[in-house]
């Protein structure tokens, strides 16, 4: 069989789509997880940050099924759903639609650019909660705002929330290697979180506009993650650093995009806000891929051909944001 593949990113962090409305590849569980690891592996056939598988829905205008690069399987995918949308949208010439995920209906629409000809899309990404066993996490405390978490650091303080994937989120002034070594630790030992954590380390740079760098389960450090800088607007407007019904600027390894989180001061101290993820959806490149037996040993790409000018106006998005912040300053990874 050849299956048809679309690379693609939102905020830098990059995905395989794979459309099996249009085609019906017949797919079973087990090849699905090898498609995962051998497409998503950097050394070997294409390389990104998980797959998207998009199908058909009962309710919705299509379903996504998220896998991260270790064969997991999420429950939401901000910047991944983000690509779904606007594939969904092309596929079925409209502007705005509802993709089904594993927990929830995640309405998506086309918007004004974000940056000259970026093709923009505002996720409705939904309410937070911050109950900790909708992580889950073990803790004493219920919620887990602003306080240490003693097995991981004697000095960071963690807001832990789901929306409706598992976060922890910590303010940082800097960025040092030794953060990446918590979250590795939080999700190799899985003491604190027993299915493994999304950690984002968050620097306030103004009111309302800050600098997420997220190491995400079954992946590690990535250039963005969209529920990570959703719940992290979340917990800035929380924690007194921004400001709900505003839009929020959020900086990455991968560019810039915004969140608005949508309510008051008393409905967001009990999770009550609906969070917007607005940021690109770009393509990257469309190939083949040949799968001759289930050996992936046998797997071969076919020749690429690459979205150039859309590329290129992010390329330009990039550049602004490098303008915009001295990331050299903070960021020491
Ligand atoms: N990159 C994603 C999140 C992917 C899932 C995450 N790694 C998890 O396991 O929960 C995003 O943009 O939200």
């Amino acid at each position: 069989m050849n299956i048809k593949l679309l690379k693609c990113h939102g905020s830098g962090n990059d995905f395989v789509l794979i459309d099996e409305i249009s085609n019906d590849y017949g797919i079973d569980e087990a090849l699905r997880v090898k498609l995962v690891t051998e497409l998503s592996d950097r050394g070997k056939l294409i390389g990104s940050d998980g797959l998207l598988f998009v199908q058909r829905s009962e309710h919705a205008d299509a379903r996504m099924r998220f896998f991260n690069t270790d064969g997991s399987e999420a429950e939401m995918c901000g910047n991944g759903v983000r690509c779904v949308g606007r594939y969904v949208c092309e596929l079925l010439g409209k502007d705005e639609v509802v993709i089904e995920t594993m927990k929830r209906d995640i309405p998506i629409r086309r918007v004004a650019d974000l940056f000259p000809n970026v093709p923009t899309f505002d996720v409705t990404i939904g309410e937070p909660s911050l109950a900790i066993a909708s992580l889950p996490m073990i803790s004493s405390a219920d919620p887990h705002i602003d306080r240490p978490i003693e097995e991981l650091s004697p000095t960071l303080r963690f807001t832990a929330a789901s929306i409706p994937n598992p976060h922890a989120i910590a303010v940082v002034d800097t960025f040092e290697p030794e953060l990446v070594d918590i979250a590795e630790r939080a999700n190799r030992e899985r003491t604190v979180f027993p299915r493994g954590v999304n950690m984002s380390f968050l620097k306030v740079l103004e009111r309302n506009s800050v600098f997420v760098l997220t190491y995400e389960r079954g992946v590690g450090i990535t250039n963005s993650c969209g529920t990570a800088m959703s719940a992290s607007s979340f917990v800035s407007c929380l924690l007194g650093h921004c400001d709900p019904n505003v839009p929020i600027k959020v900086y990455n390894k991968g560019g810039m995009v915004n969140c608005l989180v949508d309510g008051d001061a008393e409905g967001i101290a009990r999770g009550e806000a609906s969070v917007h993820l607005i940021g690109n959806a770009t393509w990257v490149f469309e190939t083949t891929l040949a799968v001759p037996s289930a050996d992936p040993s046998g797997w071969t790409v076919g020749e690429r051909t690459y979205f150039e000018e859309e590329n290129r106006q992010y390329d330009g998005l990039v550049a602004s944001v490098g303008r915009e912040i001295d990331l050299a300053s903070f960021y020491k990874l």
